[in-house]
C-alpha cells in the first residue's frame, strides 16, 4: 500500500487502492445503539448464578457484554495506558528493534495487518506480548522503562478477571467449572494468551476513502477477548456477525460499543463459539476511521486475548465433534483469512482490468 509516515504522531496516507464494493457498503451502513449486558463480577462467590445468567445471556446473543467491579483498580489501567503512550511516542527505529514475529504472535507493527473485510491495512500500529518465549520482543528498560514490570503486571490483572469468566463461561455450557480454565492454563510454555497495546493515530483533518478503517471488520480467532478503552477515544463497533448477510460482516446494522473509564468490554471469539457448537457469538466488530467534524485524535486501547493452549483441544459436543488442537484451529483461521484476502485482491484485479 502507498502509505507515508510522518515523523509525528500524525499520519498522512495517500491512498490510491480501488475502493470495493463490499468495502464501499460496509462503510455506508448507519449504526444503531444496542444495549449490552453489564457483568457485574462484585461478590463473585455467593452471586456466581446470577453471573452465568447474565453471561448466558449475552454470550448467546450480542457476544460482546461490559464488565464492571472486576478488581482492576483503574490505577492500574490508567499505568498500563500511560506505558502504551510512552512506547508508541518512540521513534519508529527503536519500535523497529522489537518486530512482530507471527509464529510467535508478538512484536510491533504498523499499517501492517490487512483484513479481508477491507483489502488494506488498518490504520494502526500495535505491540504484542506472552507470557513465555518472547524476551527478544520485551522492549529493554533503557528503552521503555517500567514497560515489561508493568505489561506483565496487567496481563495477570488480566488474566484474573478471565479467570472468573472462563469458570462462569464453562458451567453455563454444562462443562465441569474448570473447563476452560485448564486450556488457558498460563504457567504452560504453549499458551497462547496475548497483550496487544494498539495505538490508531492522529488523522486530524484528513478524509480517507470508505474502504480505509482504523480496525477492518473481524472476528476475534480466540476464546474471550478483554478490552481497554479511554474516553472520549470511540470508535468501536459490533453488528450482530454471525447473523450477518455475508461472510466478513458488510451490510449488516453497527452498533457503537462507548464504555464508561475502568469498564471492561468482552468479546467472545471463534474458539468458543467452536466449543459451544455455535451457541456462543463470536461477532464481528471494527473500529472506525473517524471523519473531520468528528474527534479525529489518537485512540489508544488495550487488548488481553485468552486464548488456548496450543495442545488444547477445542471440540464441539454435536455440531463440532472433530477433536481438533487449538494450534490446528489457529493455522485453520490464518488460512481461510489468506484465501479470502487473496480472493478480494482478485477480484479487484478484475474490477481494474474492466475499467
Ligand atoms: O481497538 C479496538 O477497540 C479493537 C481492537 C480489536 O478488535 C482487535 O485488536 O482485535
Ligand atoms: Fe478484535
Amino acid at each position: 500500500m502507498s502509505a507515508t509516515v510522518s515523523s509525528s504522531s500524525t499520519i498522512n496516507l495517500l491512498p490510491k487502492e480501488t475502493m470495493t464494493t463490499a468495502a464501499a457498503s460496509s462503510a455506508a451502513i448507519p449504526t444503531s445503539t444496542r444495549n449490552f449486558t453489564c457483568i457485574d463480577l462484585s461478590d463473585f462467590d455467593n452471586r456466581r448464578d446470577k453471573i452465568v445468567a447474565d453471561l448466558m445471556q449475552a454470550s448467546t446473543g450480542d457476544g460482546f457484554f461490559y464488565v464492571i467491579n472486576h478488581g482492576i483498580p483503574i490505577e492500574d489501567i490508567r499505568s498500563m495506558f500511560q506505558a502504551s503512550v510512552d512506547f508508541f511516542a518512540l521513534p519508529d527505529d527503536i519500535k523497529r528493534k522489537y518486530p512482530m514475529d507471527i509464529s510467535r504472535n508478538a512484536g510491533w507493527e504498523k499499517l501492517a495487518q490487512i483484513r479481508p473485510s477491507t483489502g488494506v491495512a488498518d490504520l494502526k500500529e500495535s505491540a504484542q506480548f506472552s507470557f513465555h518465549g518472547i524476551e527478544d520482543l520485551w522492549p529493554t528498560e533503557q528503552d521503555a522503562p517500567d514497560f515489561r514490570t508493568r505489561s506483565e503486571k496487567f496481563m495477570v490483572q488480566c488474566h484474573e478477571v478471565s479467570v472468573k469468566l472462563l469458570t462462569c463461561l464453562a458451567l453455563g455450557l454444562g462443562f465441569q467449572e474448570d473447563f476452560f480454565t485448564r486450556c488457558h492454563d498460563i504457567t504452560q510454555p504453549d499458551i497462547l494468551n496475548t497483550l496487544r497495546c494498539l495505538h490508531y493515530h492522529d488523522i486530524t483533518g484528513q478524509t480517507f476513502p470508505n474502504c480505509y478503517w482504523r480496525a477492518g471488520a473481524h472476528t476475534d480467532f480466540d476464546t474471550l477477548t478483554l478490552l481497554f478503552q479511554r474516553p472520549g477515544e470511540n470508535g468501536l463497533e459490533v453488528c450482530p456477525g454471525r447473523e450477518a448477510s455475508t461472510e466478513f460482516g458488510h451490510g449488516d446494522i453497527w452498533a457503537p460499543v462507548n464504555p464508561k473509564e475502568g469498564e471492561i468490554v468482552c468479546n467472545l471469539g471463534d474458539m468458543i463459539m467452536r466449543w459451544s457448537d455455535d451457541k456462543f457469538k463470536s461477532n464481528f466488530h471494527r473500529v472506525r476511521a473517524p471523519r473531520v467534524g468528528e474527534y479525529q485524535g489518537p485512540r489508544y486501547s488495550i487488548a488481553y486475548f485468552n486464548q488456548a493452549n496450543r495442545s488444547a483441544i477445542i471440540q464441539g459436543r454435536d455440531r463440532y465433534p472433530e477433536p481438533i488442537t487449538a494450534g490446528e484451529f489457529l493455522l485453520r483461521a490464518v488460512e481461510r483469512n489468506y484465501n479470502a484476502l487473496k480472493a478480494l485482491k482478485e477480484s479487484q484485479t478484475k474490477e481494474e482490468e474492466k475499467a
